[in-house]
């Protein structure tokens, strides 16, 4: 899959069940868009959405279960529960939380990593990273690449934003790992992506500004009032 989208656009097409969008079926039809508009990738949700993506376009999917367990904040593929069902959703890469946050039942990161690479050597796994030392482990731990998702989404980083001080903390990962590093998380511009590739990005994921109409409505009704 890294190949497929080196210095291109992934889109992730999400809803979650409380979302107005939260259905299978849309989102094999945002990917569809996602497709006719130029990626060349798509990042999807659960083994429904990633089955019926599969069904409309050919392109290769980073797949994860967002689940929440009790005692742990992790909630982007935790346990073995959901790499299974990743596994026979015909993703072609299984991302997951890989900070250094205490998982349900405390499994150990280094386990799941080794468990996919048991069942099923061909599929790629991008680590969700939040701060550089995520991202050093990740690579120490044999991860494929490291994306940027959780910049922002965790308690220690709850205050920042990826495009801070012009992305300096995708610059900082980019010049302390040798996998490669996708940029992810509140992309919200065609030219913020391209400043993110010409940073040295080896690919960015775009999200809610494609696929979450209701952040974007709420971005032009905010600048209205503004005004
Ligand atoms: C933090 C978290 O749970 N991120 C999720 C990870 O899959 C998604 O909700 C995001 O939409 C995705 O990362 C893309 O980011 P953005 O939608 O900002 O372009």
């Amino acid at each position: 899959m890294l190949n497929d989208v080196k210095n291109n656009l992934i889109v992730s097409c999400q809803a979650l069940p409380e979302e107005p969008l939260h259905s299978s079926f849309i989102m094999s039809k945002m990917a569809l868009a996602a497709k006719q508009g130029g990626a060349k990738g798509i990042r999807a949700n659960s083994k429904e959405d990633i089955i019926e993506i599969k069904k409309e376009v050919n392109l290769p999917v980073v797949g994860i279960i967002k689940r929440d367990y009790e005692g742990s904040s992790v909630y982007i593929t935790p346990t073995y529960q959901e790499i299974d069902e990743l596994l026979e959703s015909g993703c072609e890469m299984i991302a997951m939380d890989a900070t250094e946050r205490r998982r349900p039942e405390n499994i150990e990161l280094i386990k799941l990593v080794k468990y996919v690479r048991e069942k099923d050597p061909t599929i790629q796994l991008m680590a969700d990273i939040a701060t550089l030392e995520d991202a050093i482990q990740a690579n120490q731990l044999g991860f494929d690449c490291v994306s940027t998702t959780l910049y922002g989404y965790t308690e220690d980083t709850s205050n920042k934003k990826l495009y801070d001080n012009d992305f300096e903390f995708l610059k900082r990962i980019i010049e302390n790992v040798s996998i490669p590093v996708i940029a992810e998380g509140n992309i919200l511009t065609p030219e913020m992506a391209k400043r993110c590739l010409y940073i040295g990005a080896y690919a960015v994921v775009v999200g809610g500004a494609i696929t979450r109409p209701q952040q974007i409505t709420e971005r032009f009704s905010e600048e209205i009032q503004l005004g």
